[in-house]
């Protein structure tokens, strides 16, 4: 029997609705969820996505600014512009679309957007409240790979998870996110000698490499989930996963395509954390030493 397609289109609806219902209630109270969208360059796969992502704002009834520059911006303007958005009230949330143009430092500009508007998760401190299982933003897709696994009804604990791909933006939050699920986890990456060798012992593979046909059918124990995070073309130019999708799903018992997987879920998931940040769900953001909510339940366990 092949598997079960993962639909990231149809879980995408379900849970906009949801955002859709609670963004209504704060506009209601005068709280309206807002997000600034920055693209700084001509890269046409960039304005594409941040059209989608403005677009998926105004669906769900969010004040969104999109606000596009010249690829000769300067840094120091574009850190002006941060500066101002971090103190605009009706704004909640700041995505800068990556990639961006060579003179200007990517990490200077993520630093520069305040924690509590960090709705990409992309920053260190966001990282570090991953890592320390605080509450904070965690990056969107490997944050939209989690609900689509959850779908499936696996439940984590005790299984093996193989994680192909240690980029910051997905690879390493997205092991980490699975270890808080209480999986096994391993990371394999382009210095992993026999991708197979690992990925045949894994209940839930996630392939997040940037290279198609990464993972075939040989490679997937029989009923294993497989998720695609990959964005690539195929020969005739069609968007294609890292998956070798036909001959994996003979296999697998749950598969997420690619279009409509995990690429929808990347911008429902920021929708999610910026109405989490009107909502103020994360207002941990004074770290109080010794007063990690995260802290291991059993102090000394493994
Ligand atoms: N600061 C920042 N944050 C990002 O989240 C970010 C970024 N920069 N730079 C670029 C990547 C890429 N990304 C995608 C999101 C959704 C789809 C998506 O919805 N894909 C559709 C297909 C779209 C198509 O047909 O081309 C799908 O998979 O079904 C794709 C790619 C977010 N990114």
């Amino acid at each position: 029997m092949p598997a079960q397609n993962i639909d990231g289109v149809l879980l995408s609806q379900q849970l906009r609705g949801e955002i859709a219902e609670r963004a209504a209630k704060l506009t209601a109270a005068g709280k309206q969820p807002g997000l600034a969208v920055i693209l700084v360059g001509e890269d046409p796969a960039s304005h594409v996505y941040v059209r989608n992502k403005v677009k998926a704002c105004g669906d769900v009834g969010f004040h969104s600014v999109l606000e596009k520059y010249e690829a000769d911006l300067s840094e120091a303007d574009l850190l002006a512009r941060i500066d101002a958005l971090n103190k605009d009230p009706a704004i909640h949330g700041i995505l800068v679309q990556m990639p961006l143009p060579k003179h200007i430092d990517p990490s200077k500009v993520i630093e520069a957007i305040a924690t509590s508007k960090d709705v990409d998760g992309y920053s260190v401190l966001s990282a570090g409240e991953l890592v320390a299982n605080l509450p904070g933003f965690r990056p969107c897709t490997p944050y939209g790979c989690m609900k689509l696994i959850e779908t499936t009804g696996i439940d984590l604990r005790g299984k093996h998870a193989v994680v192909i791909g240690r980029s910051n933006t997905v690879g390493k939050p997205m092991a980490l996110l699975l270890l808080q699920a209480n999986a096994t986890v391993t990371i394999c990456h382009s210095a992993t000698p026999d991708l197979g060798l690992y990925t045949r012992q894994a209940d839930v593979v996630v392939a997040a490499v940037g290279r198609r046909n990464t993972l075939t059918a040989d490679m997937v124990k029989p009923g294993a989930v497989v998720i695609d995070v990959g964005m690539n073309r195929d020969d005739a130019g069609k968007l294609c996963g890292d998956v070798d999708y036909a001959g994996v799903r003979e296999v697998a018992s749950h598969i997420t395509p690619v279009p409509g997987g995990v690429g929808p879920m990347t911008i429902t998931m920021l929708l999610m954390n910026t109405l989490e940040s009107a909502e103020r769900v994360h207002s941990s953001k004074q770290i109080v030493p010794g007063q990690a909510s995260g802290m291991d339940p059993k102090p000394g366990v493994a």
